[in-house]
């Protein structure tokens, strides 16, 4: 499934942060988006994911065909892994083979462990897992790597290069080279335009003003 954008805006805590973001992903690619720390790469997916509204423009699909990963692994604690995997399936309203999705990411061994008492990368490889049991077409990931070692990271080559074989599209902000096919969109082209001296501070939520300039 293609992924798009045009003119989109985006804001956080009600500041406006890009706009004129537009971009074609088409099936079989990836996005990779790049951007120095807080220049709005997780607003973007967010926004896309139907986490928040956008400011203006236009996105699709809309965001009941996006898998969203975000900086937390989106897990129950108490369930075990395969507890978790059959959660995320039932509301998601799939019939998935659960063991394929650990057995990617090499969580056999701990099929029947409690998602609190897992190491951070367990988690993180749990958490990733949990996409191949949505069955959305587009997957939007937030730094999906953080905590995973060389042969997880390689876990999640393949997984995302399968995804992408079978028709899917990915936009991912992430440092590392992740090896599939698609573009690089650097975010710092699309910074909205700062705001006129005198009009006051950033909006409640936001940070400060300063912030805001900073990045801006
Ligand atoms: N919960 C929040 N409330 C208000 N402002 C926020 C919030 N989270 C982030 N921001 C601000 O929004 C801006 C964009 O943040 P965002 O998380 O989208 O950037 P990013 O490119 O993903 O950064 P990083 O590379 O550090 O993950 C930053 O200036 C940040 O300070």
């Amino acid at each position: 499934m293609e992924l798009s954008c045009r003119d989109l805006a985006v804001a956080r805590g009600g500041w406006p942060l890009l706009s004129g973001v537009t971009f074609r992903v088409a099936p079989g690619r990836a996005l990779i988006l790049r951007g120095p720390n807080g220049s709005g790469k997780t607003t973007l997916l967010r926004t896309l994911a139907g986490l928040q509204p956008a400011l203006s423009g236009r996105a699709d699909p809309e965001p009941g065909m996006i898998a969203y990963h975000g900086h937390a692994d989106g897990l129950k604690s108490t369930l075990t892994a395969t507890e978790n995997l059959r959660f995320w399936a039932e509301l998601f309203g799939t019939s998935p083979d659960v063991r394929s999705a650990l057995a990617a990411f090499g969580l056999e061994r701990l099929a029947d462990r409690a998602a609190a008492h897992m190491s951070a990368g367990q988690r993180r490889r749990l958490g990733l897992a949990r996409l191949m049991v949505t069955g959305r077409p587009v997957w939007a990931l937030d730094e999906p790597t953080v905590s995973l070692d060389t042969a997880s990271v390689t876990r999640f080559a393949s997984v995302l290069a399968r995804h992408l074989d079978a028709g899917g599209a990915a936009l991912i902000a992430t440092h590392i080279d992740l090896g599939v096919p698609g573009e690089v969109l650097d975010v710092t082209a699309f910074r909205s335009a700062p705001p006129a001296r005198g009009q006051g501070g950033a909006p409640d939520g936001f940070g400060n003003a300063a912030d805001a300039e900073a990045f801006l």
